[in-house]
């Protein structure tokens, strides 16, 4: 496998057309050699474009491709050794299971002998042996999504897999299972593996990395945790996380010499990292808390200021936790904590909640201040 570098690349439709429509705005990203990636954004941030690139099925308008250093940006896909897997299997049905793994080896000229060896490497780790003989078209898409992922990462001198919305046509009971067969199979072969997806699920359980995109532009090439932990902006925090952070509108003010987040009468403290990049003069500040940070309490905490009162608008059980959405007391901010399944409280009650400084980030013009 090989590493994978997009370098400035920028990418136009219908230059200069009325239709103009910028895909790709300036992006770099390196993908390590044998490291499993992500590539999320909301719908038409530019992912398939951006995959196209790099497969070489689209010449970007500006910017370079370099595999293992060399520059492709010219070459087409077949000089890539650049595998693909699209959202649905392409499959030969006029060959059965071993003929379709087999194909790219035969082309190529490999041995009999050595077919065989890898076809059966493949069909033990994608736990395909008891289809080996079977045609195509009487498997469902899963099994040929496996198939067609086999086909991909058979040959040994493939630079890189390039998913493209895999799991579209995987019923949602399948796909825990597919999933986990692509994974074991990536770490096995140590391929470099870029996974577009839609689906934060998706990525953040494929991935080591994933990079984030909107409207062209990378916003965040990181690790699921950093992700969640440390946004770049609101856009990251809101994005990642079911439900995302919490972000609030606040103004700044001074208390005991430092500054602290204000939100209607409520006073807010930052962690000290925070405190010494906030600027008094600052407009348009947000604070961000995830759901699962705020702590809850539901007896009136008396003299302990750090417990903002607030009413519960509507509790709602999600998996194994629940989901308050309350309401801070005097003002007309949404704050959303996560709270243990069994935790008991009805819709209209008041509580009382605290975000610790440590789990609150800041935001100025929607970008993190600090990134701890
Ligand atoms: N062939 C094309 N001609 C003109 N504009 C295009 C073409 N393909 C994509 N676009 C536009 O480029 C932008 C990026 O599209 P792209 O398909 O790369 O996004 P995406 O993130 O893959 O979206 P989705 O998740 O919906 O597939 C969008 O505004 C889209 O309308």
């Amino acid at each position: 496998m090989a590493e994978i570098e997009v370098r400035d690349i920028r990418h136009v439709y219908d230059a200069g057309t009325a239709d103009e429509t910028v895909a790709i705005d300036h992006v770099d990203l390196t993908l390590q050699d044998g490291t499993a990636n992500a590539l999320l954004g909301p719908s038409g941030c530019g992912k398939t474009t951006l995959l196209q690139i790099i497969s070489g099925l689209l010449q970007p308008t500006e910017g370079q491709v370099l595999i293992d250093g060399e520059d492709v940006t010219e070459k087409p896909p077949a000089e890539r050794d650049i595998a693909q897997v699209f959202q649905f299997p392409v499959i030969y049905d006029s060959m059965d299971v071993y003929g379709n793994l087999a194909f790219p080896l035969r082309n190529g000229g490999t041995p009999e002998n050595e077919i065989e060896e890898r076809v059966q490497k493949i069909a033990d780790l994608l736990e395909l042996n008891d289809i080996l003989h079977s045609s195509p078209s009487n498997l469902g898409p899963e099994l040929n999504q496996l198939v067609a992922l086999g086909r991909g990462i058979i040959r040994a001198d493939t630079s890189a897999i390039l998913f493209d919305e895999p799991m579209t046509d995987v019923e949602p009971a399948r796909k825990l299972t597919i999933r986990r067969r692509v994974k074991e199979a990536q770490q096995e072969f140590e391929i470099t593996a870029l996974y577009v997806t839609h689906d934060q699920h998706e990525a953040l359980t494929f991935a080591e990395q994933v990079a984030i995109m909107r409207d062209g532009r990378l916003v965040q090439y990181d690790s699921g945790e950093t992700l969640y932990e440390n946004p770049v902006n609101t856009f990251i925090g809101h994005f990642i996380g079911s439900p995302g952070m919490n972000l609030l509108e606040c103004g700044v003010t001074e208390n005991d010499a430092a500054p602290h987040a204000q939100i209607g009468p409520h006073t807010i403290s930052v962690s000290a990292d925070i405190h010494d990049e906030i600027d008094l003069s600052w407009t348009d500040c947000q604070i961000g808390i995830r759901p699962s940070s705020v702590t809850v309490q539901v007896a009136d905490p008396k003299e302990d200021t750090d417990y903002i009162p607030a009413t519960v608008d509507q509790v709602e059980m999600v998996g194994g936790y629940q989901i308050l959405t309350t309401r801070l007391d005097d003002t007309e901010v949404e704050v959303k904590a996560r709270v243990a399944h069994d935790f008991m409280i009805e819709e209209g009650a008041s509580i009382w909640l605290n975000f610790p400084p440590d789990t609150v980030q800041f935001f100025h013009e929607k970008q993190a201040v600090h990134a701890q």
